[in-house]
């Protein structure tokens, strides 16, 4: 199992003080070795939250959380950063320094099996320039190895981030809406490299997106989450119509206070 939470809740650190909901609240979830989840749900509902929580980075306020067999806030400081060399999260936006080379910015989802010194030498000749440039090719990006970070797209810049995961060692990887810069063309490409490439390591991937016919489409399993809670947990074969549009619905009120907006996946109002 890759991970199990049961009644888990977890509050932002920095979540105002008188500010008592939590972003993530109850969460009960197992996910198996080589399962491929698609999180889906409105903003807010916490799909970004719950990645960094599966990834070690927040530690719930209650509740039970393991990772790989193992309780991750019960271990040591460095026992649990040895844990998380095995957990790829890949924010929506990459952390990419924008003076760097793409070559090291990818390379750079190999530090956690590197030593110190190897991870030095390679920030000034990158060590394994031919790894990065064979998982940037599987995002049609072998061109821009040597190109500096600053110049790329924003969905070069999203693949680029990608293309890091692919060089990791990761047993899971997390990854928070890997889409949202891409064309709809590049978007079925990009999920479908990181699903061939976690199918056959038998990696775990967890994958919010807001692309709904995407997650349906793609993914064996949809979680949809709204206002820190699992709405519903399902094989894609059972998520109906009814229970997206649930998912999605809007019930905010207009200034008068009488007419109960409705959005669509897409943010539409489909009220109107
Ligand atoms: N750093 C933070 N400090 C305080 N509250 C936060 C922080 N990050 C997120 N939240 C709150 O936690 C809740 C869940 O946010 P989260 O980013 O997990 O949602 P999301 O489903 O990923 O949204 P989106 O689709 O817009 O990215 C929201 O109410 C949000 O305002």
């Amino acid at each position: 199992m890759s991970f199990v939470l049961r009644g888990v809740s977890v509050r932002h650190a920095s979540a105002e003080r008188r500010d008592t909901s939590h972003a993530l609240s109850d969460v009960s979830l197992s996910i198996d070795q080589g399962e491929q989840v698609a999180l889906i749900g409105p903003s807010g509902a916490g799909k970004t939250t719950l990645l960094h929580t599966l990834a070690c980075a927040h530690p719930p306020v209650s509740g039970e959380f393991s990772a790989f067999g193992v309780e991750p806030w019960a271990m040591k400081h460095t026992e649990r950063h040895a844990l998380r060399a095995r957990l790829f999260l890949a924010p929506q936006t990459p952390p990419l320094p924008p003076r760097q080379r793409v070559v090291t910015a990818v390379l750079a989802g190999c530090l956690p099996q590197w030593s110190f010194w190897r991870s030095i030498a390679s920030l000034i000749r990158p060590s394994d320039a031919g790894a990065a440039y064979d998982a940037l090719a599987r995002f049609n990006l072998q061109d821009k190895l040597y190109a500096r970070v600053d110049r790329l797209s924003g969905g070069e810049r999203q693949r680029c981030g990608l293309a890091r995961l692919l060089v990791s060692k990761a047993d899971a990887f997390l990854v928070d809406e890997p889409l949202s810069a891409l064309d709809p063309a590049l978007s079925l490409q990009t999920l479908t490299t990181l699903q061939q490439e976690a199918a056959a390591r038998n990696a775990t991937l967890v994958c919010s997106l807001h692309q709904v016919e995407l997650a349906l489409g793609n993914f064996p399993r949809i979680v949809g989450l709204r206002d820190g809670r699992i709405v519903f947990d399902a094989p894609r074969a059972e998520v109906t119509d009814a229970m997206i549009a649930a998912l999605y619905r809007n019930a905010r009120h207009d200034e008068d206070g009488d007419h109960a907006v409705q959005q669509s996946p897409e943010g539409v109002c489909t009220h109107c």
